[in-house]
C-alpha cells in the first residue's frame, strides 16, 4: 500500500461534519485507522480464524465498507485452499481505486469490488458478512432493514462480524473511556488540535449507539446468537451467528 501519514487535520480547517471519505482521506486511511481505533489491527489478526471456522462450501464472503480490503485481505487468508467468492463494498471511489490495487494478487479467488451504497445492495449465499466500523456511518433510521437483509442473506450457520464505536449511557462510563481514547490518540502522536478538530468533523457523520441497541437489534433481525467478542474501549466487535 502506498500509504501516507494521516496529517489531515493539522491545520484549522475542520467544519462540524464534514467528515467524508475522499481521496484526502483514502490516502492516508490506513495510518488514520490504526492510530485512531485501539483494537483495530486486533480484530484483523483474528479475521483469518474467524473465517476459517464459518466457511461454507460455495459461499460469498462480504466486506461491506471496505475501504482499503484490509478485511477482504484478512478473510481470504482464513479461506486458504478453499473456493470462495469475497465481495468487497464501498461508496468511495477513491478507497476502492486503492482496495483494487490491495487485493490483485488474490488471484486463487473470485474477488469483485462493487462501488455502491451497501443499502442498495442484494446479498446472497453468505457465510460470512464482515462490516468493521461501517454500520456507524448509515443513518440510525436504515440500520434494522440493513441487518434484517443481511440476516436473510445469510446461510443457515452464517456469522456477522459486527465492528462498531459504541456509546455509553452513564456519563461517568461515557467520559472515562473518551478520556483514555484522547490520550491513546494523543500517545499516537496526534496533537490536541488533531483530536479536537477530528472529533468535530466527525460529529453526525459517525453515529453511535449503545451495545445493548446493537445486541437488541441482532436478536431481532433473527440471530440466534450476538456477543461481543473484542471490546477495546468504545471500540467493540460483536459476533453474530444465524
Ligand atoms: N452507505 C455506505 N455504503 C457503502 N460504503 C459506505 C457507506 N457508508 C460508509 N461507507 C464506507 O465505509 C467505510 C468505513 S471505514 C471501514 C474500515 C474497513 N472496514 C477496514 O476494516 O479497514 C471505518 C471508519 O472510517 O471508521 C468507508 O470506506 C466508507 O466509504
Ligand atoms: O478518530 C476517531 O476518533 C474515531 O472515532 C475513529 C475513526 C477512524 C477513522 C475514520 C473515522 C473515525
Amino acid at each position: 500500500m502506498s500509504q501516507q501519514k494521516d496529517q489531515l487535520f493539522r491545520q484549522l480547517t475542520a467544519t462540524p461534519g464534514s467528515f467524508t471519505f475522499d481521496h484526502r482521506v483514502a490516502s492516508v486511511f490506513e495510518d488514520m485507522i490504526s492510530r485512531s481505533v485501539p483494537g483495530y489491527q486486533q480484530i484483523l489478526q483474528m479475521l483469518p480464524t474467524l473465517t476459517r471456522q464459518f466457511t461454507q462450501s460455495d459461499a460469498n464472503y462480504y466486506d461491506l465498507g471496505c475501504s482499503l480490503g484490509a478485511g477482504l485481505l484478512a478473510m481470504a487468508e482464513g479461506l486458504k485452499g478453499s473456493s470462495a467468492t469475497l465481495i468487497g463494498v464501498d461508496n468511495s471511489a477513491a478507497m476502492l481505486a486503492q482496495a483494487d490495487n490491495n487485493i490483485s494478487h488474490l488471484d486463487k479467488f473470485t474477488v469483485r469490488l462493487e462501488q455502491q451504497n451497501i443499502q442498495d445492495c442484494q446479498f446472497e449465499r453468505a457465510a460470512m458478512i464482515l462490516m468493521n466500523f461501517t454500520l456507524q456511518f448509515i443513518p440510525i433510521e436504515h440500520r434494522t432493514t440493513l441487518l434484517e437483509r443481511l440476516y436473510q442473506s445469510l446461510l443457515p450457520g452464517g456469522a456477522l462480524v459486527l465492528s462498531e464505536k459504541i456509546k455509553f449511557d452513564d456519563v461517568g462510563t461515557s467520559a472515562a473511556l473518551t478520556n483514555i481514547h484522547h490520550q491513546y490518540k494523543f500517545d499516537q502522536g496526534y496533537s490536541e488540535l488533531e483530536i479536537s478538530q477530528k472529533r468535530d468533523a466527525i460529529e453526525n457523520v459517525l453515529i453511535p449507539e449503545t451495545l445493548d441497541t446493537h445486541l437488541d437489534r441482532l436478536n431481532q433481525a433473527g440471530f440466534a446468537i450476538a456477543t461481543p467478542w473484542v471490546q477495546n474501549l468504545q471500540f467493540v466487535s460483536i459476533l453474530a451467528i444465524k
